[in-house]
């Protein structure tokens, strides 16, 4: 080891002037993090000619307590355990400029329960770092101490299939189409076509708040006429995704309730209100028994790109602590991004209650879940009936399988693309029970169910050639036989 790699001490260490992150003490090569520990993993691509061990360092100390110069006021803290410690930097597969660096926090170095001060460390002032020319965070590992000061989800999959009366299969939603410009009833009449069609769910799109078009009170009177309408036709539970963003918590707090009023068994929020408004909106939704449907909203601007921002995998996890109860967390065959592999780890971050290490999958750590509520993963995204076969058999059974396209353009109308989708997701799960190879053959059980389902038959015929086939920018790093890390 180098003069520059070794962590000076006394007099050395605390010498006004520049040290390198290295010398301040944030690389500990031979740190065994402890189980207590948060341990980040970051992709970090240093700018031409910066030592990748220095970038790790930096990165260690911005996030934690370093600042560019020493400072003497160090030595009135317990410094050595406050400090980050970057303990392992490895190439990444396939790469000639990117590293993943792995760091420890002490526990002590966040706020019991609260997404915004882990953030505020993990991903404040280090994005902006000039030596690095990008920076990733890739996944976290929770500790199991940490994890317990969250209240996870407000229901959980468990109690929602409960309180929703539907079991082993997944449930299945349409997003009202055209997201802007319908008028309070006829945007019920949407609600209420889907639903009594055989949908379980319908809900409002990202950006439905409170327009001049339609007033929030509006729809939600209309929505839950549609809803209570629509139950009493098929002698099911329905229910309708009632967006309560808005500008203020005052704001969100006064439609919830309004919601719970009307008798809603679910409200929806979009991941741009923030990590402290989803916490809030999490705790109010489990003391008045609701379910909590989170939109990603907006996650693509720091989630796609490999070599900058934050993966959704560590997206998915604050979520999970946060307390929601639905995230969207793509479709794979849809319009959106997805690659299989990666997206499969999302969908373990959901629902495992333990997420075990698959470097294949993006998942760079084991993760306890502490007893934690599970989330139901959402897919939406210009999925359609035909692909039926191929979406239970990537995203399971937990999941909520949302048609929105997919069932408002169906030509026969909103009930037959309603109708069309239950039919071809019962037909599927039956095939699937019975022990039939239902991805090979998928698209047969399809067409022998629509010779008894006309809405079924015309959906396939409209759709049948609809495919989304672009590469996939967020691919795992590492191959099914790694064993790296
Ligand atoms: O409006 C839709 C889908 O409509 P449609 O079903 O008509 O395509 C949703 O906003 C996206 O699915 C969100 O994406 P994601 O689920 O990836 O966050
Ligand atoms: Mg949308």
């Amino acid at each position: 080891m180098d003069a520059e790699t070794q962590t000076l001490t006394g007099k050395e260490r605390y010498k006004s002037g520049v040290l390198k992150y290295k010398q301040m003490g944030y690389w500990e090569p031979d740190y065994e993090p402890k189980d207590t520990d948060l341990i980040a993993c970051f992709r970090i691509t240093p700018q031409d000619g910066v030592d990748p061990v220095e970038a790790a360092a930096a990165v260690a100390g911005e996030s934690s307590t370093a600042t560019w110069t020493v400072v003497w006021t160090d030595r009135l803290t317990a410094a050595e355990k406050y400090r980050a410690k970057a303990y392992r930097v490895d190439p990444v597969p396939n790469s000639s400029d990117q590293y993943f660096a792995y760091i420890a926090y002490d526990l002590d170095l966040f706020e019991p329960g609260s997404i915004a001060n882990l953030t505020a460390s993990i991903i404040g002032n280090v994005f902006g770092f000039k030596p690095l020319k990008g920076l990733r965070l890739e996944d976290m590992r929770l500790p199991t101490a940490f994890v317990k000061t969250f209240q996870g989800p407000a229901t959980g999959i468990v109690v929602e299939r409960e309180r929703l009366d539907k079991f082993g299969r997944p449930l299945l939603g349409a997003t009202v189409k055209p997201k802007l410009g319908l008028s309070g009833r006829n945007y019920g009449r949407v609600v209420y076509e889907a639903l009594k069609g055989g949908l379980d769910f319908t809900k409002d799109d990202e950006n439905i708040n409170s327009q001049p078009f339609m007033d929030w009170r509006e729809r939600f009177l209309y929505c839950m006429e549609a809803v209570n309408k629509a139950q009493a036709a098929t002698g099911e539970i329905k229910g309708t995704y009632l967006n309560v963003t808005a500008a203020t918590m005052e704001d969100m707090y006064e439609r919830a309730e309004f919601a719970a009023e009307l008798g809603s068994n679910i409200v929806m929020i979009d991941l741009v209100i923030g990590w402290t408004a989803i916490q809030s909106m999490a705790k109010w939704a489990r003391r008045n028994n609701m379910i909590l449907h989170l939109h990603r909203a907006g996650h693509s601007t720091y989630t796609r790109q490999k070599n900058h921002g934050v993966s959704f995998r560590v997206i998915a996890k604050w979520a999970r602590l946060a307390g929601v109860d639905h995230i969207h967390a793509g479709t794979v065959v849809g319009k959106l991004e997805g690659d299989p592999a990666t997206t499969r780890g999302y969908y373990d971050v959901c629902r495992n209650e333990f997420t075990e290490k698959r470097l294949e999958n993006g998942l760079f750590f084991d993760q306890p879940w502490a007893s934690l509520n599970k989330m139901m993963p959402v897919a939406s995204g210009g999925i359609h009936a035909g692909q039926m076969h191929q979406l239970i058999d990537l995203l399971g059974e937990d999941v909520v399988l949302q048609f929105g396209g997919g069932t408002i353009g169906h030509p026969m109308g909103i009930a037959a693309g309603a109708t069309a989708n239950r039919v071809a997701l019962e037909c599927m799960i039956m095939a699937r029970n019975e022990g039939r190879d239902i991805v090979n053959e998928g698209p047969d059980i399809l067409n022998e169910a629509a010779k008894s389902c006309t809405p079924l038959k015309q959906a396939l015929d409209t759709w049948k050639d609809v495919t989304f086939n672009y590469a996939s920018t967020d691919t795992p790093d590492y191959a099914v036989t790694a064993t790296a890390a």
